[in-house]
């Protein structure tokens, strides 16, 4: 029986949805706010979920890419107020089914859900000729960018060759690796991760192709190796681009026959595993350089998938940002946080060098450190990235008093110069002192100019005691 799951703190609505739900012969479930919503999508519970955008916890239209993503991967009918119907709308090119305003008639509700089952139905039907269903396996994203790639993942789940899969440091690339495994025919069979840059120059061969007893001192018994114990399964190569010459060799043969030989043994083994290889270096360049057999590169690279840095996938951030965050209170017993507008302007504002890892850990620090505050702020940030973002902010700042400016700019301007101007007010105590940190970047940034880049100088003018003057100029770099 089809499942609608309610979302709505109003238990008046609620009870009314589910009534509704049940004469249509479906299983309805009510949730009072977005957290308990979530976490039954999550559970994989909902062919459709009714939204309300008001909520106790947050605004439904802001959690719309998380319950899309959901497992069900349930349609969503946004319920709104008469004067919400415009962002409502917003909501449907983003990938909301349909919205219905607060007060339609039953009917209207019903012809809703109908139509949503049975766009559902077809939809699944669809991908049934297609194959199971794709499983994101924790994969999070909606940019076009991302799921781009998650099309290359799904269609790389389906075949059986070796995928090489790039990126800078934390975009994901073993977690794709593992959403591979997980859809394609070898879930349940091991997924044996290799790092090869940890692999130890003198026992490689053996930690990857097993090795006999009395092979080598210290080898009192026979050992299987990583590449057996993959058998039947999937092994993923990280940072392939590490492997020293001998080794491309031997693993290169391993490829192409199958077959191969442990350490000290008469007899070669069959080694029947899907590989997958992951990098952030140029392995074309390397080759180029002498660094990376060719031959080898092609054999890993039938499919390529790059992933992008975070950077360059600007929606992705707030669904991840919100996962994380929902992650981590879940996981710890702790009410979920709400995440201001300002806090989201300012994660959009970083380079994210370390990318999706980098904002988990900036997620999950700011949890712990914002002891038991529901609603998080850029003042929350770890102290480094909201140094940058105060710094990028200031420029900005700058950047519009010295150019030309309309005078709808002045209006832009004015509300930007409040650092924590946006849809919420932030305590006084926030306030201030995210005020009092970007006056004190301006300040250092005029002083030092000033200054002429002479510390002393610039240390005698501000009339702080050394101590202070290097202690204050530390925190803010
Ligand atoms: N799209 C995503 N959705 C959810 N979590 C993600 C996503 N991408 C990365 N992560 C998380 O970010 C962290 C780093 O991911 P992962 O280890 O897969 O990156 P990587 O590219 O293999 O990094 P490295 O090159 O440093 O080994 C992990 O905690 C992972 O769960």
């Amino acid at each position: 029986m089809p499942e609608i799951l309610i979302i709505d703190d109003d238990p008046l609505v609620a009870e009314t949805l589910a009534d509704l739900a049940e004469d249509m012969g479906h299983v309805p479930l009510r949730a009072a706010s977005l957290a308990d919503g979530l976490a039954h999508a999550d559970a994989g519970f909902g062919d459709v979920v009714l939204l309300d955008v008001m909520m106790p916890d947050g605004n439904g239209l802001e959690a719309l890419p998380r319950f899309v993503a959901s497992p069900p991967r349930p349609e969503v009918i946004i319920i709104t107020g008469a004067d919400a119907e415009q962002s409502a709308e917003m909501a449907v090119r983003n990938g909301a089914w349909d919205y219905i305003t607060k007060g339609a008639p039953v009917s209207a509700i019903r012809l809703a859900i109908l139509r949503a089952l049975e766009f559902r139905n077809e939809k699944l039907a669809r991908t049934a000729q297609q194959g199971r269903p794709f499983n994101p396996a924790g994969l999070v994203g909606t940019s076009p960018a991302f799921m781009d790639c998650l099309d290359l993942v799904a269609k790389a789940a389906r075949s059986d060759v070796p995928v090489l899969i790039t990126g800078e440091t934390g975009t994901g690339k073993e977690l794709a690796s593992r959403a591979i495994h997980e859809n394609s025919d070898r879930a349940g069979r091991p997924f044996v991760v290799v790092d090869c840059a940890a692999l130890p120059e003198n026992l490689a061969e053996s930690v990857l192709f097993g090795h006999v007893r009395g092979a080598f001192t210290g080898a009192d018994r026979d050992a299987e190796g990583l590449i057996r114990q993959a058998s039947g399964g999937t092994l993923f190569l990280d940072e392939i681009g590490e492997l020293s010459p001998n080794l491309q060799k031997t693993f290169l043969r391993a490829l192409q026959e199958r077959r191969f030989r442990p350490v000290g043994g008469r007899q070669e083994v069959e080694g029947d595993f899907r590989l997958l290889a992951a990098t952030n270096r140029d392995l074309q360049l390397m080759v180029r350089r002498g660094e990376f057999r060719e031959d080898l590169l092609y054999r890993v690279r039938s499919m390529h998938i790059a992933l992008p840095p975070l950077r360059q996938r600007e929606d992705d951030l707030r669904p991840l940002a919100e996962h994380f965050v929902h992650q981590y209170c879940e996981r710890n017993n702790l009410p979920s946080r709400i995440l201001t507008q300002e806090l989201l302007r300012a994660l959009g504002a970083q380079h994210w060098p370390g990318n999706v890892r980098e904002l988990r850990n900036t997620m999950e620090t700011m949890i712990a450190f914002a002891d038991g505050v529901r609603t998080l702020y850029p003042a929350h940030l770890p102290e480094h990235i909201r140094v940058r973002h105060l710094r990028a902010t200031a420029e900005g700042m700058r950047a519009d008093h010295t150019g030309h400016m309309t005078s709808g700019d002045h209006a832009e301007v004015a509300s930007q110069d409040l650092p924590l101007a946006g849809l919420s007010i932030p305590t006084w105590m926030t306030y201030r002192d995210v005020a009092l940190e970007r006056a004190a970047v301006d300040y250092f940034q005029n002083l030092l100019a000033y200054a002429g880049g002479d510390m002393v100088k610039a240390q005698q003018l501000s009339g702080l005691s050394r101590a202070q003057f290097y202690r204050l100029l530390r925190k803010l770099r």
